[in-house]
Parts: structure tokens; C-alpha cells; sequence
């Protein structure tokens, strides 16, 4: 079987992946096991340095069952979503020779080995911050490189994407789009990169961490209610966000910030409507929350073009895109004007 005759080998990898935003963002399944959605989508991966996940991934085979620990914790992994990825890669799984160290795994042996996982997020995890987007595009890619894959950034995103959606559009740094696709077993649902990270270098995405506490519904549940009980969910999906992706595409290519604030904004306040409009309604931003959409729309109605567009996920945090550096130290000052550290007064505003 193994070139290596001892049992005492451990052959790891070690990926680390960013976090990405959605601009025009995805809510809604239309296959909840295979993860397909009921919309195209189209995000900003994070600069790597700063929001990320790390994990490594090993094999031996000393290692009696797949485990996996999540920021030093042991996870359990009976859910679908880690057992469909690993079934996905060890399906594409080939042949790995490390010389150095003696060891040799066919194909075939990747069937009958064991891993064990180790991931760490960088920023807060369930919280609203895409933490199941770096998370699961990361496992995809350890997984990937451990079993020596040969799929595209593409494939591998429709691997990753039966984690958790959002996170085939972490394979690719830059803008990047997921294709809803057509088909039943989802093999057309897959991310595309469609700037890379240097045609739009001059935005800066500062990060206003409201609260760091794990949300109450999650995004798949929360979704999954959407679908089953908001009809602006389906307006949505078939008539807005067909027009809004070729507009945003649109002005990614023009790095026409003004069209791109307008939608960005337009796009995270229908997602929040959508659940507001959810039986029982979803609140995931609050008062804090609020408050940064009134200063920044008050600021950007005084200048003669926008400098700032926001978008909110399943959570009250505030992703901000600045049009430029000043434009993202002006918005750091204000933040701390009104928000000064360590003070809830928040009467000023
Ligand atoms: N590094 C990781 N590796 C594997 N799975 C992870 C990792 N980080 C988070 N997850 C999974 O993702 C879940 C959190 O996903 P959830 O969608 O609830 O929150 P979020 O991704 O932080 O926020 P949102 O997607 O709404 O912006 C965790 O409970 C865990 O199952
Ligand atoms: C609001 C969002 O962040 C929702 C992300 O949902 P998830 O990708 O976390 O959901 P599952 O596919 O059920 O794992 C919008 C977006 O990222 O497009």
C-alpha cells in the first residue's frame, strides 16, 4: 500500500484563505444538500493579511477516524457539509510522493486513510463576518493540496460551495462572481473571478466590529425561512437582482464608484428588508448598525460624490468600502467621533 512501512508518518498541508463580502449578496436555496442558490451573487475577497482562516490539514495512518478542531476546539463532524467536501476531494484524490520523508499514498490509499483538521479564523466566528466563507473555502483548499487535486480555483469552488455557499467565492482574491447555474446536480454553480485583486486597488474596507457576539439565527436557517415565507424574497430573485448583477459588473469594470456605492448600499438594505419581511421577522442589525447607515448616507449626500458605500451580512457588523485612503481616514475619524472607545453615548449623532 504505503512505500513507508511504519505507521508513524504524518504527511500535513497548511492554506490559509481570506474572507470575502458580498456586494450583491446571495440569500435563498433552491437545493439546500447540494447548496445551490436562488440568485447569482458577487463579492470583495479581504486582503489575506487581515480577515482569515488557517488551517491545516494532515493524514497519517495512525489516525483512526476524520476529526477536525475549530479555533482549539473539537467540532463534531457528523453535519453533511464537512462529510461533502472531504467525499468530494477524496473522490479527485491522486497520487502524493514525499521523497524527503519516504512516503508514498496512491489513490486508492486516500480511501481507507484518515485526517485530522486544525483551523483557526483570525476574527470572530458566527458572527456575521463570512467566518463559513474562509472557513470552508480553506477546507477545500487544504484538502485539496493534501490529496493532490488537480482541480481549477472553478472546480474547487463548487467543492467548497456544499460547506457553505458563500464560500466559493473565497477561492479568488479580487471581485468575484458565483453563477447560480442551471442544473440539478449543480456542476454549473461555481465561482468566477471577474477582476483580480489590482484593478480596483484604491478602495479600502474598513471593518466596524458592533458586536462579536455569535448571532442568534443563523444564515442557513435564516434563508431558509426567507424562502419559505417572504414573497419579496422571489421579487427579488427574479426581477432585481438579474438587472443589479449586470449593473455592478458594470461598474467593477468602470471602477465607477459612484454606480458601485448605489448598488452595494441598495443591495444590503433589500437583503435586511427581505428579513424583515421574513414570518417570524430577522433582526440582525440593531441601533448601532443603523447609525452607521444614517452618518455615512448624510456624509455622502454632502460631498459632491460618494465616499463611502456599506454593506451588512447576517449580523450588525458594518463592512465599509472607502472610496480611497482619504476618504477611509475621514470615515475612520467620524466612526471615532461618534463612536468614541470605551463610551455608549451615542447621543452626539
Ligand atoms: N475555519 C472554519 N473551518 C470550518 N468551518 C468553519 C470555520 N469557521 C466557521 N465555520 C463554520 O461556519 C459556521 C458559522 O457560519 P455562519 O454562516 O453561521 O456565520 P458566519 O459565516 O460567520 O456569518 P455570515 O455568513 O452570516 O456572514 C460555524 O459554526 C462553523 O460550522
Ligand atoms: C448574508 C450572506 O453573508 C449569507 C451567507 O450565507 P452562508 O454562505 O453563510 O450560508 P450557507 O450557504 O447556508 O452556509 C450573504 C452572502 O455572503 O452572499
Amino acid at each position: 500500500m504505503m512505500a513507508s512501512e511504519s505507521q508513524n508518518w504524518v504527511f500535513m498541508v497548511t492554506a490559509q484563505t481570506p474572507t470575502n463580502i458580498a456586494v450583491i449578496k446571495y440569500w435563498g436555496k433552491r437545493d439546500e444538500t447540494l447548496i445551490l442558490p436562488i440568485n447569482d451573487s458577487i463579492s470583495v475577497t479581504l486582503d489575506p493579511s487581515h480577515l482569515c482562516t488557517t488551517t491545516t490539514a494532515a493524514v497519517s495512518p495512525a489516525f483512526h477516524q476524520d476529526r477536525m478542531w475549530l479555533n482549539g476546539k473539537e467540532i463534531s463532524l457528523s453535519g453533511g457539509r464537512f462529510q461533502s467536501c472531504l467525499r468530494e476531494i477524496r473522490a479527485r484524490a491522486c497520487d502524493v510522493e514525499d521523497e524527503t520523508k519516504g512516503i508514498k499514498i496512491t489513490k486508492e490509499d486516500w480511501g481507507k486513510l484518515h485526517v485530522h483538521i486544525a483551523s483557526y479564523n483570525n476574527f470572530p466566528t458566527a458572527a456575521g463576518l463570512a467566518s463559513s466563507a474562509a472557513g470552508f473555502a480553506c477546507l477545500a483548499y487544504a484538502l485539496g493540496k493534501l490529496m493532490n487535486v488537480k482541480e481549477d480555483e472553478s472546480q474547487l469552488s463548487a467543492i467548497a460551495r456544499q460547506g457553505s455557499g458563500s464560500a466559493c467565492r473565497s477561492l479568488f482574491g479580487g471581485f468575484v462572481k458565483w453563477i447560480m447555474g442551471k442544473e440539478d446536480n449543480g456542476s454549473d454553480s461555481l465561482a468566477v473571478q471577474l477582476t483580480d485583486e489590482k484593478h480596483w486597488d484604491d478602495l479600502v474596507i474598513v471593518i466596524a466590529v458592533v458586536s462579536s457576539r455569535q448571532k442568534e439565527t443563523s444564515s442557513t436557517t435564516g434563508m431558509r425561512e426567507s424562502v419559505e415565507t417572504s414573497l419579496l424574497l422571489q421579487h427579488r430573485a427574479k426581477e432585481i437582482v438579474p438587472k443589479r448583477i449586470l449593473q455592478m459588473e458594470e461598474a467593477i469594470k468602470n471602477r465607477d464608484f459612484a454606480s458601485f456605492s448605489q448598488l452595494t448600499c441598495a443591495d444590503s438594505n433589500q437583503f435586511h428588508a427581505v428579513c424583515l419581511d421574513t414570518c417570524p421577522p430577522i433582526f440582525y442589525m440593531n441601533d448601532t448598525s443603523h447609525r452607521i447607515i444614517s452618518i455615512v448616507e448624510k456624509w455622502n449626500r454632502s460631498e459632491e460624490a460618494p465616499q463611502v458605500a456599506y454593506t451588512f451580512d447576517a449580523g450588525p457588523n458594518a463592512v465599509l468600502i472607502a472610496r480611497n485612503r482619504n476618504a477611509a481616514t475621514s470615515l475612520i475619524q467620524r466612526l471615532l467621533y461618534y463612536f468614541p472607545p470605551n463610551s455608549d453615548d451615542l447621543s452626539r449623532f
